[in-house]
């Protein structure tokens, strides 16, 4: 098995490096830049150390076209542009930006504020929440990775939603990530001074990631209204969590709530509930590729709280793409991810 990834010198690209390397069933990853070429990856990166092969190379179609599967961890438009070329040359594809993910070429112009790739793959992209969308998953030729804060949020909301136990326009979604979420390019709104110390609220009403969660809840529930979603960035280097509230349709007890939580999920080895009273904190996923939830209700406000946390690079970006690339091949979803959170 031949792999490549695209846009490793950043911060997804490289964990997708990580978990490539040690994979039981990838014999070659090779890297790709658009920046640099014959420069060994460890120029970028010296964690990574002096392994054989890691030299990164130029961007072209020809010998794209030679893996088994190609990852793309680069900032939108460029997999819109390159993909749909080596999903016709039959390499699978597993897109770890939003160029795939909204069906609507239109909602993406308007959210992404570019281009939308052809109308033909969008249409053709399977959306890889793994736990809500495995036989699609299966299938896929062209994988769209979810992002980050849909990843948390969506497993987070799923039970309800799908079962109909939430007041369709009540959704509130806090949400909070670390600094890696934006990516390793310098920016003034990731420097040291601007982020240690501070929380700050951003993309107000206005985040790219609205349109893809409530594509999802809309599929699992077409009487979903829109939802309020904040993001914040605070100071930490990996990890989201999602907060989340809305108002219950009947009264249920906890018991039940958690039940129906850990049903839903029984079949799903990288999320795990937590027992009544208890709630996830980051640091519990960091470097993992879990996902784990914390419930309350609230009788007084009729009101579920649900907190999601995930590893914003782990099952937020390169180990949910590992966990379907694996289902894509035919293999068992864990391959190469079965390892627990580092901790502290
Ligand atoms: N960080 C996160 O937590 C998450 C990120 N994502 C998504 O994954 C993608 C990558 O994010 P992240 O790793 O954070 O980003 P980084 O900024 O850390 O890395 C981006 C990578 O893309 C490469 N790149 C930039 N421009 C081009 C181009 N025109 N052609 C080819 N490669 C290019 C860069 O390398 P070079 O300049 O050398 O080419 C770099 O390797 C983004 O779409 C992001 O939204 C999704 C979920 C979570
Ligand atoms: C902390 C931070 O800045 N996080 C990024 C998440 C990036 C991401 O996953 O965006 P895509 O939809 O393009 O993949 C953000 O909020 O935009």
């Amino acid at each position: 098995m031949k792999v490549a990834i695209i846009g490793a010198t950043g911060y997804s690209g490289a964990e997708l490096f990580r978990l490539l390397q040690a994979h039981p069933h990838v014999d070659r990853c090779d890297v790709y830049s658009s920046s640099q070429d014959g420069v060994h990856l460890s120029e970028s990166f010296p964690h990574v150390g002096a392994v054989d092969g890691a030299v990164l190379h130029k961007l072209d179609i020809e010998a794209l076209a030679k893996y088994d599967a190609v990852f793309f961890a680069t900032p939108p438009g460029v997999s819109g542009e390159w993909a749909p070329a080596l999903v016709d040359r039959g390499v699978k594809v597993i897109d770890l930006s939003g160029d795939f993910r909204l069906k609507d070429g239109a909602v993406y112009e308007r959210w992404y504020g570019r281009e939308a790739a052809p109308a033909a793959y969008l249409k053709r992209a399977v959306y890889g929440l793994t736990e809500w969308n495995r036989d699609a998953v299966r299938e896929a030729e062209l994988l769209s990775n979810p992002g980050c804060y849909p990843t948390a949020t969506l497993l987070g909301l799923a039970p309800l939603v799908k079962e109909r136990l939430i007041e369709e326009d009540s959704i509130i979604v806090d949400a909070k990530s670390g600094v890696s979420g934006a990516g390793r390019k310098a920016g003034l709104g990731t420097h040291f001074s601007e982020v240690n110390e501070n929380v700050k609220i951003y993309k107000v009403n206005a985040h790219q990631h609205i349109p893809e969660i409530e594509q999802m809840l809309g599929t699992w529930n077409g009487a979903m209204k829109p939802i309020t979603f904040s993001t914040h960035l605070i100071p930490m280097t990996r990890g989201i969590m999602s907060t989340i509230y809305a108002k219950v349709k009947q009264p249920f007890s906890l018991n039940d709530l958690i039940d129906l939580y850990k049903t839903s999920y029984e079949d799903a080895s990288f999320v795990r509930i937590r027992q009544p009273g208890k709630f996830p904190a980051t640091k519990e996923v960091y470097g993992s590729n879990y996902c784990d939830i914390g419930l309350a209700y609230d009788e007084r406000t009729g009101r579920v709280t649900v907190v999601s946390v995930i590893d914003n690079l782990m099952k937020g970006a390169a180990g949910q793409a590992v966990q379907n690339f694996n289902l894509m091949m035919g293999w068992d979803e864990v391959e190469g991810l079965c390892f627990l959170p580092t901790y502290p």
